[in-house]
């Protein structure tokens, strides 16, 4: 799904209401009848207490509209208009006048902190203050009334976004914005809604499809996706009947030191149970009858060193080479990485102490081979492109970094960001469980066994992420968040492949 900025939406609106032929007004109802079917198929009638806080927008009309029929069908609301300008928008004064006409009165003004209502913890708090016409930091008294919101334990459904919330940058942090339980967003989600600095602002989040002109939006050009099962299914290359273990990639997983054999037998677990045809390891010879018993799929070669890596097999024919889970940092494994660079011009999978050495030895990037895939977390991250101030300057220096050594940089997080030069790619599957020892080990074995398949490594990153995710989720719905293991998700992949073609779980996400 692509993820559109504000302009763009606003764009598509203008034509959606010219090419359909409805009025701006219609438009606004479209969206907010949405809106108030879920929360009327959620609530069932309750009688809580529901208190709606509309700005003077068009995100305020929402909120107007949302609460004519919640009215009409009999719930519990009180409307508030947070009058933060008198440059009420046309739509928002037409569903005032249709608000006053039902209730025949005019909703609740709030133009001071002296007019706060009271809101308790059995509330039910819908925000249509702002949206996506935010265009500097909420401040005073409107600032205040956030932040009493936010303090009442009430829980809160923002419309569109949380108010506060810019689409294009991050808020500051001080600043005053609504922390939703639950966000209802129109057409397309919002960049921020995954971002680690603004995601917890969201909640859970569900986008309305408001029926924006299909033509316009899928002509219209961008550069961030979001990647759910839809997306992740149309990658899949389905394997054929004629086919043997050739076919699917001879990998090479070169890693491991004394003490972090459990890395590398990770990674080759991954890399075979997501179908990769060959599996070899290079590690030092400490870890022989480690794997040998582990995982005896794999094929083996030890280092003459016992306790780390020194060196490359050279002559060792790989379609694709994995290397850095477990190695460290001593200068004798830096070696042994630069000899890996020098014998490959195919893409490699680089991760963890595969990264700092990058980091510690940046005259080696330029060595990377065209389309290699980097892994890495903030840590990895930061040590590679340097610190950042916000989460924003992070995507731009990562494009960056991208573009300049021709790398896919796959970002690490709640919502892992797969970024391939100005495209970005953002995870929608995973938990909190799979935040545990070893899950990038096993995410590094499975995008490179997908690269030996013959994926696209771009496609391999962004696939791999996904079934990652997916694998973790089976996983957490079987054994909960806490006691989800990394190599749970590497034994469960099978599962989250077969997931990808169930109607049922087509439909989830
Ligand atoms: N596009 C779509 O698909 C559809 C969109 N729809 C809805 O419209 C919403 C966007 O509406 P919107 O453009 O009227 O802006 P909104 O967010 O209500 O803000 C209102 C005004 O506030 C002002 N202002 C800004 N910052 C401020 C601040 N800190 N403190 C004080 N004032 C501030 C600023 O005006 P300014 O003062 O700068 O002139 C701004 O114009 C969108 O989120 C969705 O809910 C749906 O109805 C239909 C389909
Ligand atoms: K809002």
């Amino acid at each position: 799904m692509k993820v559109l900025s504000a302009e763009q939406l606003s764009g598509a609106d203008k034509e959606t209401i010219r090419k359909q032929n409805i009025t701006s007004e219609e438009l606004m109802e479209r969206a907010a009848t949405l809106v108030f079917n879920e929360i009327n198929q959620r609530l069932q009638g309750a009688p809580i207490p529901i208190k709606i806080f509309c700005g003077i927008g068009n995100n305020g009309g929402d909120g107007l509209v949302i609460a004519r029929h919640l009215i009409q069908h009999g719930y519990h609301v009180t409307v508030y208009v947070v009058n933060y300008s008198d440059k009420r928008s046309e739509d928002f004064l037409a569903n005032y006048e249709k608000l006053k006409v039902i209730t025949n009165d005019w909703p609740h003004l709030i133009k001071e902190e002296d007019h706060f209502p009271e809101i308790n913890t059995g509330d039910f708090v819908i925000d249509a203050m702002f949206g996506i016409g935010l265009n500097r930091p909420i401040e005073g008294w409107v600032a205040k009334l956030v932040k009493l919101i936010n303090n009442s334990q009430a829980f809160i459904l923002a419309v569109d976004m949380p108010s506060g919330l810019f689409s294009d940058k991050t808020p500051g942090k001080k600043a005053a914005v609504i922390e939703a339980n639950y966000t209802l967003s129109f057409q397309s989600p919002k960049l921020v809604f995954f971002l680690p600095e603004t995601m917890d602002y969201i909640g859970d989040l569900q986008v309305l499809d408001i029926g924006l002109d299909r033509e316009y939006i899928s002509k219209l050009i961008s550069e961030t996706f979001l990647i759910g099962k839809q997306e992740a299914v149309s990658l899949y290359i389905p394997r054929k009947k004629n086919s043997h273990k050739g076919d699917y990639g001879k990998v090479l997983i070169v890693g491991g030191s004394y003490g972090k054999i459990g890395s590398v037998l990770l990674t080759a677990t991954a890399a075979l149970k997501t179908g990769t045809g060959l599996c070899s390891l290079y590690i030092p010879e400490c870890g022989y009858d480690i794997i040998q018993t582990g995982l005896p799929e794999a094929m083996l070669m030890t280092d003459t060193d016992k306790k780390m890596l020194t060196t490359y097999p050279k002559d060792f024919d790989a379609d694709v080479v994995c290397f850095g889970m477990g190695v460290g940092t001593d200068e004798k494994s830096v070696q042994a990485l630069k000899e890996l660079l020098q014998a490959n011009n195919d893409p490699v999978v680089i991760d963890a102490d595969g990264l700092n050495i990058l980091s510690n030895n940046k005259e080696f990037l330029k060595m990377l081979p065209k389309n290699s895939v980097l892994t890495p977390h903030p840590g990895e991250l930061k040590r590679l492109i340097g610190a950042w101030e916000d989460d924003f300057q992070k995507l731009e220096k990562v494009k960056k970094f991208s573009k300049k050594y021709n790398v896919i940089l796959v970002v690490k997080g709640a919502h892992t960001f797969t970024i391939d030069r100005e495209y970005i790619y953002i995870n929608d599957s995973g938990n909190p469980g799979m935040a545990t020892a070893g899950s990038g080990d096993v995410l590094s074995g499975i995008i490179t066994s997908l690269i030996g398949q013959g994926y696209e490594p771009v496609n391999a990153a962004v696939f791999g992420v996904y079934l990652h995710g997916l694998s973790g989720d089976i996983t957490a719905e079987e054994i909960g968040y806490e006691s989800l293991l990394a190599g749970d998700i590497a034994r469960n992949m099978g599962k989250a492949v077969k997931a990808l073609f169930e109607r049922e779980s087509m439909e989830s996400k």
